[in-house]
């Protein structure tokens, strides 16, 4: 090769940080290279393999794709191969020059500067391709494109640049040569290096030789399982291997929380291998990003993020799915609309949902973790699948007025504690914890030790519009509505204090004209003197604040005012004659009540005014 060829180019600025300081850690873990190297490699296969089923002249008379690890002994390099997809220069240059990859991008943002600690990151990460430098001084990828004829050497000390050239390669695919660190030649030892793969990438679906160790023999041997780990029995895997595998998928550096593999036999048969992560993505909310599952069709791989394998409340679960039955040639305009696509997804969330209520049972404390991270999501199920609506019910948990701190209430729980005459299951929603805790609606229910769900993440409106019932169970606000007679405070007959009250009501009804539908006695009331109710088939305050929040029109619908009598406020208010001071004392009475919901008022500065202006009278009275 002419060395005129070559030319020298710089790592992308983060790349040197990280380079950097992956080769000034030490640290036990450093076998890892390898796991990301095959990882690469298997990738590249299977990518291959994708691209051959349009064009299968880019596999060139070679469909045996394999993974080759080889250490020499003499030069001290050790070598990973493969007869995958190959690289381009310019994704040469993409690749293996800047970061790419989000994983390693997640990994930079979370580093602290302590040298060790971030030692034991990177261990936890496994940065890609890089780490080949934790073992080696200079690395060189030889590789090329399947549907390229030049091939490109890419060679680098790791110490800010590197450098590239065109070369002949006959073999399509991608060679990578590690000249070993002094301090690492641990890694000629073909037992070590065998004992690393079998540790790390059992899970692989292809295989990975290693030269023969019978002496004189000149064999390839086959080093790992081999067969994908989804099409493995069960009985023959362990805790370990699917964890690997897990990482191998996800690039999640911690391990997951539950999983659950099956073999659906039947009028269509797929294996199943469906994991529950310990930690929510930053991205969760976005429900149109559902990187989830992988699609294989009888073992090929065929796409990433298949969201049409899992509902949007499900979104988190990663995994794969593998059909006998699809056909190779499926796209994600076929998977839109496919019967066998529906009945694969029903199939899988089932198994997840039997995976939960599995946990929820019997491992109550990664069950309270689980919801901790993804129980907002769980709870859009309700509505977007009403077939599994009960089963979703059943996994649920909120805060209650019995147990506040946290949401660890299921339903169940709370219908097995209602009192003997109670027939709702009864819930606040506010915009915040400490706003439902302390509602005033919640007075009555108090006083006769109802329990109370307390409802304040976003997505609980729209969950409880989609959830009526548990268990024949009416789920029913506390602020909508009428009560009914086992809800209120019994010591209160309300026509009858309707009646003794009229004159205040109708002078009430009148001063709030404009802000309220209705001025009436409340039965929910014990200390407070008003709180605001909307109508029972209306929608919730909370929710019209949220909507208008979200910047949706909202049809003005006007509250009903609910005031206690009994309260000295409004004892007062009924001995002062109409006028200024009235209309002053009602207004804030309102202001109070939507305060207490934790709503906006329309004339903040109008309020302060009007208080003021009755602490002051008040000073001086
Ligand atoms: N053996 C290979 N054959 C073909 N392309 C490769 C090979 N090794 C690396 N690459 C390319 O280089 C990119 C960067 O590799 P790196 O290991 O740093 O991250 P990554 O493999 O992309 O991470 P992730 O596994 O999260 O996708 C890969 O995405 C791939 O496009």
């Amino acid at each position: 090769m002419a060395k005129a060829n070559v030319e020298t180019r710089h790592f992308e600025a983060e790349v040197q940080q990280l380079l950097k300081l992956m080769i000034h850690s030490l640290y036990s873990n450093r076998e890892i290279f390898l796991r990301e190297l095959v990882s690469n490699a298997s990738d590249a296969c299977d990518r291959l393999r994708f691209a051959a089923l349009k064009d299968d002249t880019l596999l060139e008379g070679d469909g045996e794709l394999e993974i080759r690890v080889e250490a020499d002994k003499d030069a001290g390099t050790v070598t990973v191969s493969d007869n995958g997809i190959g690289m381009s220069r310019q994704e040469v240059i993409d690749n293996l020059g800047t970061i790419a990859r989000s994983g390693t991008r997640r990994f930079l943002d979370s580093l602290s500067g302590d040298q060790k600690k971030d030692a034991q990151l990177i261990g936890q990460f496994g940065v890609g391709f890089y780490s080949s430098f934790i073992v080696a001084d200079q690395v060189s990828v030889e590789t090329r494109r399947a549907d390229e004829k030049a091939g490109v050497r890419w060679s680098s000390d790791g110490t800010g640049s590197y450098t590239l050239e065109e070369i002949e390669r006959e073999s399509r695919g991608t060679t990578v040569t590690l000249q070993l660190r002094d301090d690492a030649v641990e890694f000629l030892e073909p037992a070590r290096l065998r004992h690393i793969i079998r540790r790390y990438s059992d899970h692989i679906g292809l295989p990975i030789l290693m030269p023969s160790e019978k002496e004189g023999s000149e064999a390839w041997e086959k080093v790992n399982e081999a067969a994908a780990l989804w099409t493995r029995p069960k009985e023959s895997l362990k805790d370990e291997d699917y964890q690997g595998f897990y990482q191998h998928l996800s690039h999640d550096p911690e391990a997951p929380l539950a999983w659950t593999h099956n073999h659906v036999e039947g009028r269509q048969s797929y294996s199943l291998l469906l994991y529950i992560p310990s930690r929510a993505p930053f991205d969760l909310w976005d429900r149109e990003r559902r990187r989830g599952v992988r699609l294989y069709v009888r073992r090929v791989f065929i796409m990433d993020e298949a969201e049409q394998l899992m509902p949007a409340w499900l979104r988190f679960v990663r995994g794969v799915v593998d059909s006998d039955d699809l056909p190779l040639n499926v796209s994600r305009e076929i998977l839109q609309d496919n019967r066998l696509v529906r009945s694969i997804r029903a199939g899988a969330v089932k198994k997840v949902l039997g995976l939960l209520e599995d946990m929820a049972r019997n491992r109550p404390e990664d069950y309270a973790r689980f919801w901790d991270e993804f129980g907002q999501v769980i709870k859009e199920g309700p509505a977007e699948d009403p077939e599994n609506a009960e089963r979703i019910a059943g996994l649920l948990r909120f805060a209650s007025t019995r147990h506040p701190d946290g949401q660890t209430v299921s339903l169940k729980d709370y219908v097995d504690r209602m009192q003997p005459d109670q027939k709702a299951i009864y819930y606040v929603t506010a915009d915040s914890h400490a706003t439902a805790l302390n509602s005033p609606h919640l007075e009555a229910f108090r006083k006769k030790d109802i329990e109370v769900l307390l409802l304040s993440d976003r997505v609980d409106e729209w969950l409880v519009a989609h959830l009526p019932e548990f268990e024949g169970k009416t789920l029913k606000s506390v602020a909508q509505g009428d009560l009914d007679a086992d809800e209120v405070d019994d010591d209160k007959d309300a026509e009858q204090q309707a009646e003794a009250h009229k004159d205040l009501l109708e002078r009430l009804n009148k001063a709030l004209d404009e802000q309220v539908k209705e001025v009436r006695v409340s039965r929910r009331l014990v200390d407070s003197p008003a709180c605001l109710v909307a109508e029972q088939d209306g929608i919730s305050l909370n929710l019209q604040r949220l909507l208008k929040e979200a910047g949706q029109s909202v049809p003005e619908l006007r509250p009903i005012l609910e005031v206690n009598p009994d309260h000295p406020l409004l004892t007062r208010l009924s001995s002062m004659d109409e006028g200024e001071t009235f209309a002053d004392w009602a207004r804030v009475l309102f202001d109070q009540a939507v305060l207490a919901e934790g709503g906006q008022l329309d004339d903040p500065a109008g309020f302060v005014r009007r208080l003021n202006t009755m602490l002051v009278r008040e000073a001086n009275a």
